[in-house]
């Protein structure tokens, strides 16, 4: 049997939201190239990640369903923070996101052979202050490791977060109502589990 959609990530959040609203799926992880063009802004950076992980993603999955890619990016003064390297850059990170507030940006994209759709969600979060200490110990526990601006707020991290004004779900790596969106536009029949 066909799924209903080819997942074109490898992240166990984005699989963990699907199953959430009862979607089929197939896994097909796809290597992109994620270095912004110059100049490019965080808006248009994470829609073409996600847009080329959907199109990679159907091509080499060859299920003739349509593929879904996302792609998340933590800003902070129009700077795309990224993914820690290592516990000293967690600590800058974590440093710079500390009592103030950043934005945090997730494109969704659905694509087949001749058709494409994105979508973006854009949330803002305030996290309170972090001592030093703190980000130590949070760094062993393994969470920040795989994530954007090196926290978690479905995690954890969860308790560094003062205040979100967007999506949480966007925000965790895969804005469930945007997605749903695009699953209605082409045609992927999420509400058969309703
Ligand atoms: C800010 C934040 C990010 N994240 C995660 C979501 C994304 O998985 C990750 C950002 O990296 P992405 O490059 O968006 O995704 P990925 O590398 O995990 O997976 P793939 O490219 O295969 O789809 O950070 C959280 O889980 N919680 C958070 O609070």
């Amino acid at each position: 049997m066909k799924p209903w959609i080819v997942l074109a990530s490898q992240s166990p959040r984005r699989r963990e939201l699907l199953e959430r609203i009862g979607v089929d799926y197939r896994v097909t992880p796809v290597a992109v190239d994620e270095t912004p063009e110059p100049d490019e802004g965080a808006e248009m950076f994470v829609l073409r990640l996600a847009l080329e992980k959907a199109r990679r993603g159907y091509a080499a999955a060859a299920a003739g369903v349509p593929a879904l890619g996302a792609d998340t990016a933590v800003v902070l003064d129009e700077e795309i923070l990224g993914k820690p390297e290592d516990e000293a850059h967690a600590r800058r990170l974590l440093g710079r996101l500390s009592g103030a507030t950043h934005r945090v940006v997730t494109g969704v994209a659905l694509a087949d052979d001749d058709r494409a759709a994105t979508r973006l969600s854009v949330s803002h979060v305030t996290l309170r202050p972090i001592g030093a200490d703190e980000v130590r110990r949070y760094w062993a526990t393994g969470e920040p490791h795989d994530k954007a601006g090196a926290y978690a707020i479905q995690g954890r991290g969860g308790v560094f977060v003062e205040h979100l004004d967007g999506s949480y779900t966007g925000v965790m790596g895969l804005p469930l109502y945007e997605t749903t969106l695009l699953f209605d536009e082409l045609e992927v029949p999420w509400r058969a589990q309703w």
